[in-house]
């Protein structure tokens, strides 16, 4: 069977790939390309829907806030950084399987929980597209017609790249950011114009947290010394990051795996800046697929 849903998590097969998706979040847990896992988990990350924190890697899904939410506007106020869609539970509302791929369409909604927090109507429908070269992720935001005012939300797919066996942060770059202004979180400037035509992964104490704004659709991971590439090609999602933590920061994040920072690169599709504002009956979609060059 191509899709294989369990209490916990949902796992989609096509040849040599396959992708397993916590229900909790409705977070990327593995993605298998070419008989290797080209994502990052943390060994202390707790994917259970019985366990409300969020997955330490894969590709946490960032909703209706990017970081912490703006503390000037009361509707966020009781929202944690990232936004609740990340450790809330999904439920599973399509699988299909085609000559194209296999797609499960994952779907949440205000529950009661969710309302406590956050008192704006919503549905989120993601899907999860795993086809023979790539892995599509779709995030299609709707502001239902019967609402009374529009829906304001960022929104990020915070993917957390495995790295190749033997490679480790400064070795690894991201080409396409020449020009770009961005915020620097490390240094708290804003509004900086990149100059590189290459970015290197690396910073103070080795962090590195960008936000590059317009980013362009078409990224590209570059490891030291190997043929190898990861090709991100987004849509919707204006902006993108760069996120390692460094070994002094990385060492801190109470779930993260012994060395784990070492192990990846968050390179993320988001929408940072401005706000999406929605009206009611009008929807929003952001695409994210990732692929490799040998
Ligand atoms: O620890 P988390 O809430 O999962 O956030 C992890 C990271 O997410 C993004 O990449 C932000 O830019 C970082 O500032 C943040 O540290």
């Amino acid at each position: 069977m191509p899709v294989n849903v369990s209490s916990e998590t949902v796992k989609l097969s096509l040849g040599a790939s396959s992708v397993e998706v916590a229900l909790k979040g409705a977070t990327v847990i593995s993605y298998v390309h070419d008989g290797r896992e080209r994502l990052f988990v943390s060994s202390k990350s707790d994917i259970r829907t019985s366990d409300s924190t969020a997955i330490r890697g894969g590709v946490p899904l960032c909703w209706p806030v990017f970081g912490p939410p703006p503390s000037d506007n009361e509707l966020f106020s009781k929202l944690k950084q990232h936004g609740f869609a990340r450790t809330s539970v999904w439920e599973v509302a399509d699988q299909q399987d085609s000559q194209e791929g296999v797609k499960v369409v994952f779907k949440l909604s205000p529950t009661e929980a969710i309302k406590s927090v956050f008192k704006l109507p919503f549905t989120l429908t993601y899907t999860v597209d795993l086809r023979p070269y790539t892995l599509v992720l779709t995030l299609h935001v709707e502001n239902p017609s019967s609402a009374v005012a529009a829906l304001p939300f960022q929104a990020a797919l915070h993917t957390y790249f495995r790295l190749p066996q033997g490679v480790r942060p400064p070795d690894v770059s991201v080409d396409g950011l020449e020009n770009l202004a961005y915020n620097d979180k490390v240094s708290g400037e804003q509004k900086v114009t990149e100059r590189r035509k290459e970015v290197v992964v690396d910073g103070p104490n080795g962090e590195i947290d960008r936000v590059y704004f317009r980013a362009p659709n078409e990224l590209v991971m570059r490891f030291k010394g190997q043929a190898e590439t990861v090709k991100v090609t987004k849509s919707g999602f204006a902006d993108a990051v760069v996120w390692n933590p460094g070994p002094k920061k990385g060492s801190t994040i109470a779930d993260m795996e012994e060395g784990g920072y070492d192990r990846y690169v968050c390179l993320e599709g988001c929408q940072v800046e401005p706000f999406v504002y929605l009206d009611p009956g009008k929807d929003w979609t952001g695409t994210y697929e990732v692929s490799f060059d040998q």
